[in-house]
Protein backbone atom coordinates (compact mmCIF):
# COMPACT_ATOMS: atom_id res chain seq x y z
CA UNK A 1 0.00 0.00 0.00
CA UNK A 2 1.58 3.60 -0.47
CA UNK A 3 2.76 5.15 2.38
CA UNK A 4 0.30 7.81 3.52
CA UNK A 5 -0.44 9.75 6.40
CA UNK A 6 -3.67 10.65 8.33
CA UNK A 7 -5.26 13.87 7.54
CA UNK A 8 -7.06 16.44 10.10
CA UNK A 9 -9.22 19.02 8.91
CA UNK A 10 -11.05 20.90 11.06
CA UNK A 11 -11.59 18.48 14.07
CA UNK A 12 -12.18 15.52 11.66
CA UNK A 13 -9.32 13.12 11.09
CA UNK A 14 -9.38 10.99 7.61
CA UNK A 15 -7.65 8.17 8.60
CA UNK A 16 -4.67 6.55 5.85
CA UNK A 17 -6.58 3.84 4.37
CA UNK A 18 -10.40 2.31 4.28
CA UNK A 19 -10.46 -1.35 3.90
CA UNK A 20 -13.49 -2.46 1.99
CA UNK A 21 -15.92 0.35 1.90
CA UNK A 22 -19.27 -0.64 1.08
CA UNK A 23 -19.00 -1.35 -2.97
CA UNK A 24 -15.13 -2.07 -2.84
CA UNK A 25 -13.33 -4.71 -1.90
CA UNK A 26 -10.01 -3.16 -1.96
CA UNK A 27 -8.21 -1.15 0.44
CA UNK A 28 -7.84 2.89 -1.06
CA UNK A 29 -5.61 5.13 0.25
CA UNK A 30 -6.27 8.54 1.39
CA UNK A 31 -5.25 10.61 -1.78
CA UNK A 32 -5.99 14.06 0.18
CA UNK A 33 -8.82 16.22 2.13
CA UNK A 34 -10.02 19.35 2.79
CA UNK A 35 -13.25 22.12 3.22
CA UNK A 36 -16.05 22.80 1.78
CA UNK A 37 -17.37 25.99 2.49
CA UNK A 38 -19.91 28.56 1.28
CA UNK A 39 -19.27 32.99 1.42
CA UNK A 40 -22.16 34.28 3.20
CA UNK A 41 -22.49 37.68 4.25
CA UNK A 42 -19.22 38.03 3.35
CA UNK A 43 -17.67 35.37 5.80
CA UNK A 44 -16.91 31.87 4.63
CA UNK A 45 -18.42 29.37 6.62
CA UNK A 46 -17.32 26.12 6.51
CA UNK A 47 -20.34 23.42 6.08
CA UNK A 48 -18.42 19.79 5.26
CA UNK A 49 -15.11 18.22 5.19
CA UNK A 50 -13.92 15.86 2.45
CA UNK A 51 -11.64 12.93 1.57
CA UNK A 52 -11.20 11.74 -0.85
CA UNK A 53 -9.94 7.60 -1.42
CA UNK A 54 -8.02 6.19 -4.34
CA UNK A 55 -7.30 2.34 -5.33
CA UNK A 56 -4.00 1.97 -5.08
CA UNK A 57 -3.79 1.00 -8.91
CA UNK A 58 -4.49 4.67 -9.21
CA UNK A 59 -0.86 5.47 -8.61
CA UNK A 60 0.76 3.99 -11.64
CA UNK A 61 -1.98 4.73 -13.64
CA UNK A 62 -1.34 8.42 -12.87
CA UNK A 63 2.35 8.08 -13.14
CA UNK A 64 2.50 7.66 -16.81
CA UNK A 65 1.43 11.32 -17.71
CA UNK A 66 1.84 13.23 -14.37
CA UNK A 67 5.55 11.61 -12.82
CA UNK A 68 7.48 14.80 -12.50
CA UNK A 69 4.85 17.61 -12.57
CA UNK A 70 5.14 19.85 -9.19
CA UNK A 71 2.01 19.98 -7.11
CA UNK A 72 1.80 23.37 -8.33
CA UNK A 73 0.98 22.47 -11.92
CA UNK A 74 -0.94 19.45 -10.57
CA UNK A 75 -3.19 22.20 -8.46
CA UNK A 76 -3.94 23.72 -11.61
CA UNK A 77 -4.49 21.37 -14.18
CA UNK A 78 -8.28 20.47 -15.08
CA UNK A 79 -6.67 17.52 -17.05
CA UNK A 80 -4.86 16.01 -13.94
CA UNK A 81 -8.59 15.80 -11.89
CA UNK A 82 -10.55 14.75 -14.79
CA UNK A 83 -7.51 11.78 -14.66
CA UNK A 84 -8.52 10.73 -10.98
CA UNK A 85 -12.23 11.41 -11.92
CA UNK A 86 -12.40 9.17 -15.00
CA UNK A 87 -9.99 6.50 -14.03
CA UNK A 88 -9.83 2.99 -13.97
CA UNK A 89 -9.69 2.60 -10.26
CA UNK A 90 -11.98 3.13 -7.45
CA UNK A 91 -12.25 6.36 -5.66
CA UNK A 92 -14.00 6.61 -2.07
CA UNK A 93 -15.14 9.75 -0.96
CA UNK A 94 -15.87 10.58 2.94
CA UNK A 95 -18.36 13.61 3.18
CA UNK A 96 -17.95 14.63 7.35
CA UNK A 97 -20.54 17.31 8.66
CA UNK A 98 -19.17 19.77 10.21
CA UNK A 99 -22.22 21.92 10.25
CA UNK A 100 -26.04 20.27 10.49
CA UNK A 101 -27.44 19.35 7.21
CA UNK A 102 -31.11 17.69 6.30
CA UNK A 103 -30.75 14.90 3.05
CA UNK A 104 -32.84 16.96 1.24
CA UNK A 105 -30.13 20.13 1.81
CA UNK A 106 -27.75 18.40 0.73
CA UNK A 107 -28.51 16.44 -2.56
CA UNK A 108 -30.22 19.53 -4.05
CA UNK A 109 -26.89 21.31 -3.50
CA UNK A 110 -24.94 18.31 -4.96
CA UNK A 111 -27.84 17.41 -7.58
CA UNK A 112 -27.58 20.98 -8.79
CA UNK A 113 -23.74 21.01 -9.93
CA UNK A 114 -24.69 17.52 -11.61
CA UNK A 115 -26.85 18.89 -13.81
CA UNK A 116 -25.14 22.02 -14.67
CA UNK A 117 -21.44 19.68 -15.51
CA UNK A 118 -23.71 17.80 -17.89
CA UNK A 119 -25.60 20.64 -19.40
CA UNK A 120 -22.30 22.46 -19.58
CA UNK A 121 -20.92 19.39 -21.63
CA UNK A 122 -23.97 18.03 -23.28
CA UNK A 123 -24.43 14.70 -21.80
CA UNK A 124 -27.30 15.32 -19.78
CA UNK A 125 -30.08 12.34 -21.07
CA UNK A 126 -32.71 10.81 -19.19
CA UNK A 127 -30.77 8.06 -17.89
CA UNK A 128 -28.97 10.99 -16.38
CA UNK A 129 -32.04 12.80 -15.41
CA UNK A 130 -33.29 9.36 -13.49
CA UNK A 131 -30.33 8.94 -11.77
CA UNK A 132 -30.67 12.17 -9.95
CA UNK A 133 -34.09 11.40 -9.02
CA UNK A 134 -32.77 8.23 -7.72
CA UNK A 135 -29.70 10.18 -5.85
CA UNK A 136 -32.87 13.04 -4.32
CA UNK A 137 -34.25 9.92 -3.21
CA UNK A 138 -31.84 8.31 -0.62
CA UNK A 139 -31.12 11.32 0.88
CA UNK A 140 -35.05 12.33 1.40
CA UNK A 141 -35.63 11.22 4.69
CA UNK A 142 -32.08 11.84 6.18
CA UNK A 143 -30.65 13.77 8.58
CA UNK A 144 -27.00 14.66 9.44
CA UNK A 145 -26.01 15.95 12.52
CA UNK A 146 -22.10 17.66 13.37
CA UNK A 147 -19.79 14.13 12.77
CA UNK A 148 -21.75 12.37 10.72
CA UNK A 149 -20.50 11.63 7.43
CA UNK A 150 -22.25 10.40 3.68
CA UNK A 151 -19.94 8.30 1.88
CA UNK A 152 -19.61 7.21 -1.46
CA UNK A 153 -17.88 4.78 -3.31
CA UNK A 154 -17.29 5.21 -7.01
CA UNK A 155 -16.67 1.98 -9.07
CA UNK A 156 -14.74 2.29 -12.69
CA UNK A 157 -17.51 0.02 -14.12
CA UNK A 158 -19.71 2.64 -13.48
CA UNK A 159 -21.85 2.17 -10.06
CA UNK A 160 -22.25 4.75 -7.09
CA UNK A 161 -22.62 3.16 -3.77
CA UNK A 162 -24.07 5.60 -1.49
CA UNK A 163 -23.82 5.15 2.64
CA UNK A 164 -24.56 6.67 6.09
CA UNK A 165 -22.59 6.60 8.97
CA UNK A 166 -23.05 8.50 12.58
CA UNK A 167 -19.72 8.58 13.93
CA UNK A 168 -16.28 7.97 12.08
CA UNK A 169 -16.89 4.69 11.59
CA UNK A 170 -17.53 2.99 7.96
CA UNK A 171 -20.64 0.54 7.42
CA UNK A 172 -20.24 -3.10 5.82
CA UNK A 173 -23.04 -2.34 3.61
CA UNK A 174 -24.22 0.79 1.27
CA UNK A 175 -27.35 2.26 1.63
CA UNK A 176 -27.91 2.62 -2.10
CA UNK A 177 -26.21 1.57 -5.37
CA UNK A 178 -27.19 3.45 -8.47
CA UNK A 179 -25.98 2.19 -11.58
CA UNK A 180 -24.80 5.29 -13.64
CA UNK A 181 -21.55 5.78 -14.99
CA UNK A 182 -21.92 9.95 -15.05
CA UNK A 183 -23.51 9.95 -12.15
CA UNK A 184 -20.79 8.47 -10.19
CA UNK A 185 -18.27 10.81 -11.85
CA UNK A 186 -20.21 13.72 -11.64
CA UNK A 187 -21.08 13.60 -7.99
CA UNK A 188 -16.68 13.40 -7.83
CA UNK A 189 -16.67 16.14 -10.15
CA UNK A 190 -18.49 18.25 -8.04
CA UNK A 191 -16.23 18.17 -5.43
CA UNK A 192 -12.72 17.84 -7.25
CA UNK A 193 -12.99 18.81 -10.90
CA UNK A 194 -12.84 22.25 -12.87
CA UNK A 195 -15.52 24.02 -10.73
CA UNK A 196 -15.35 21.80 -7.22
CA UNK A 197 -16.74 22.95 -4.83
CA UNK A 198 -13.39 21.74 -2.57
CA UNK A 199 -10.40 23.57 -3.42
CA UNK A 200 -8.53 22.71 -0.38
CA UNK A 201 -9.38 19.11 -0.76
CA UNK A 202 -7.65 19.61 -4.41
CA UNK A 203 -4.83 21.32 -3.34
CA UNK A 204 -4.34 18.69 -1.18
CA UNK A 205 -4.47 16.06 -3.65
CA UNK A 206 -2.23 17.39 -5.88
CA UNK A 207 0.16 17.79 -2.99
CA UNK A 208 0.10 14.53 -1.88
CA UNK A 209 -0.58 12.80 -4.76
CA UNK A 210 2.76 14.44 -6.74
CA UNK A 211 4.86 13.07 -3.83
CA UNK A 212 3.39 9.41 -3.96
CA UNK A 213 4.06 9.86 -7.75
CA UNK A 214 7.56 11.25 -7.05
CA UNK A 215 8.16 7.97 -4.71
CA UNK A 216 6.96 5.81 -7.04
CA UNK A 217 8.90 3.35 -9.56
CA UNK A 218 7.71 0.29 -11.62
CA UNK A 219 7.13 -1.73 -8.45
CA UNK A 220 4.43 -1.04 -5.80
CA UNK A 221 4.94 1.84 -3.23
CA UNK A 222 6.15 0.29 -0.13
CA UNK A 223 5.72 2.34 3.44
CA UNK A 224 9.03 2.95 4.98
CA UNK A 225 8.43 5.11 7.38
CA UNK A 226 8.46 3.86 11.06
CA UNK A 227 4.93 3.83 13.14
CA UNK A 228 5.73 7.59 14.62
CA UNK A 229 6.02 9.57 11.54
CA UNK A 230 3.16 7.22 9.90
CA UNK A 231 0.93 8.79 11.63
CA UNK A 232 1.52 12.43 11.69
CA UNK A 233 -0.63 14.54 10.81
CA UNK A 234 0.10 17.19 7.33
O1 LIG B 1 -20.16 19.33 0.85
C1 LIG B 1 -21.01 19.93 0.23
C2 LIG B 1 -21.82 20.85 1.00
C3 LIG B 1 -23.05 21.10 0.88
C4 LIG B 1 -23.96 22.08 1.41
C5 LIG B 1 -25.28 21.79 1.17
C6 LIG B 1 -26.29 22.68 1.53
C7 LIG B 1 -25.99 23.86 2.16
O2 LIG B 1 -26.98 24.73 2.49
C8 LIG B 1 -24.64 24.14 2.45
C9 LIG B 1 -23.64 23.25 2.08
C10 LIG B 1 -21.15 19.65 -1.24
C11 LIG B 1 -20.64 18.43 -1.74
O3 LIG B 1 -20.09 17.52 -0.89
C12 LIG B 1 -20.69 18.12 -3.08
C13 LIG B 1 -21.26 19.03 -3.96
O4 LIG B 1 -21.34 18.77 -5.26
C14 LIG B 1 -21.78 20.24 -3.50
C15 LIG B 1 -21.71 20.55 -2.16
O5 LIG B 1 -22.19 21.74 -1.78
Amino acid sequence: MACVTKLQVENYVFPPTVVKPPGSNSILFLGGAGNRGLEIEGKFVKFTVIGVYLEESAIPFLAAKWKGKSSEELTHSVEFFSDIITGPFEKFTRVTMILPLTGKQYSEKVAENCVAYWKAIGTYSDAESQSIEKFLNVFQSENFPPGASILFTQSPLGSLTISFSKDDSVPVTGNAVIENKLLAEAVLESIIGKHGVSPAAKFSLAKRVSELLEKSNAEAPVCEKPESEESAIQ
